[in-house]
C-alpha cells in the first residue's frame, strides 16, 4: 500500500513496516534491508535459534537512526546483519546500493574500509598498536594521507586527555571507546554503524560524541546507532523499537516520553 508517499508493508508476522524509500523530497536511500532473519546454531544440539524474524528497514543519507529495545532483543545482531558483518539467514541487505554479502572478499574489505564505519561494543582495537596508530590504521591501509594536527585537535575535542602514543592496554574503557570513535570520525565514510557508542563514556563526553555524529549527518552521513539511552535516542531523527527479534515501532522525531512509553508498552 502507498499512502502519502510512504509505503506501508504488513510483513508475515503481521507487523507494520514503514518504507521511506518513496517519501517525496527526501534524500537518497543508503540502507535497504528487507525481511531479514538470523538463525544461529546453539549448544551441542542440532537446533537453531532464530534471533531476528523478518526485519525490514530503510535509511537515508543524512539520517540519524536509533535502534532501541530491551537486552537480548536482537539490536546488535540486527546492526551486524545490516552492516555486512554477519550474513542474515534469509532476506536482502543493501548498503549504498551494494549487497555486501555478494562482494568478493577483497572488494568486501575495501567496501568496509572506505564506505562504512563501525563503532563496536567491544571497540575492536589492535592491542599491539598505540591509540594514534589505531585511529589512522584504516587511512594507512587505504593509502590515504592524514594530518596529525587535525587528529590531535579531534582528540582534544572529544576530551581524550591521555597520551595518544599509549598502547591500548594502558587505556581506560572510556578512552578505548574514544579511540574507536575517533577512528571512524576521521574515515570519511558515508554510513556509520555504532553499537552503544557512548556506553562507556561519562555524560559530558557522551554528549560531545553525539554532537559530532550529528554534525556528520548534517554533511550527509547516515548514522545507525544502537543505544539504551532513551534521552539520546530522542535526539535522533527516527527511532525503531525491537522486541524478541521483531521490529515493533518506528517513531519519527521521537521524544523521550514516547520512547519510554513504546518500550514500556512492550513489557505489558
Ligand atoms: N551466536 C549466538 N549464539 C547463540 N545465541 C546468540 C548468538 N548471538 C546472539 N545470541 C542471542 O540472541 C539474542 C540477541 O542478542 P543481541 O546481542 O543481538 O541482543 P541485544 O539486543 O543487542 O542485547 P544487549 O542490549 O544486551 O546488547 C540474545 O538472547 C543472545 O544471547
Amino acid at each position: 500500500m502507498i499512502w502519502a508517499g510512504v509505503t506501508i508493508i504488513i510483513n508475515r508476522h503481521g507487523n507494520v513496516v514503514v518504507d521511506w524509500k518513496v517519501v517525496s523530497g527526501m534524500s537518497k536511500q543508503v540502507i535497504d534491508i528487507q525481511n531479514i532473519t538470523k538463525k544461529v546454531a546453539t549448544g551441542g544440539r542440532q537446533t537453531n535459534l532464530e534471533i531476528l524474524h523478518g526485519v525490514s528497514l530503510t535509511a537515508n543519507e543524512g539520517e540519524f537512526l536509533s535502534i532501541v529495545g530491551p537486552s537480548g532483543s536482537g539490536k546488535s545482531t540486527l546492526l551486524h546483519c545490516m552492516s555486512g558483518l554477519s550474513k542474515p539467514t534469509s532476506g536482502l541487505v543493501e548498503v549504498l546500493g551494494v549487497d555486501p554479502y555478494k562482494l568478493r572478499p577483497s572488494k568486501a574489505a575495501t567496501f568496509r574500509r572506505t564506505q562504512v564505519g563501525f563503532i563496536f561494543q567491544s571497540y575492536n582495537l589492535v592491542p599491539a598498536l598505540t591509540a594514534f596508530d589505531n585511529i589512522v590504521l584504516p587511512l594507512r591501509l587505504a593509502h590515504k594521507k592524514f594530518d596529525r594536527d587535525q587528529i590531535d585537535q579531534l582528540l582534544k575535542k572529544i576530551n581524550f586527555n591521555t597520551n595518544p602514543n599509549n598502547f591500548i592496554a594502558n587505556l581506560s574503557g572510556g578512552e578505548q571507546q574514544k579511540v574507536a570513535i575517533a577512528r571512524v570520525l576521521v574515515s570519511n565514510c558515508r554510513v556509520i554503524f555504532a553499537d552503544e557508542p557512548t556506553g562507556a563514556l561519562d555524560s559530558v563526553s557522551g554528549k560531545i560524541i553525539f554532537g559530532l555524529l550529528r554534525d556528520l549527518t548534517k554533511q550527509g552521513v547516515c548514522v545507525v546507532m544502537v543505544t539504551h539511552d532513551i534521552e539520546m535516542a530522542a535526539r535522533t531523527d527516527r527511532a525503531i523499537t525491537l522486541r524478541d527479534g521483531q521490529l515493533r515501532k518506528i517513531l519519527t522525531k521521537p521524544n523521550a516520553q514516547e520512547l519510554f512509553d513504546a518500550l514500556n508498552d512492550e513489557k505489558k
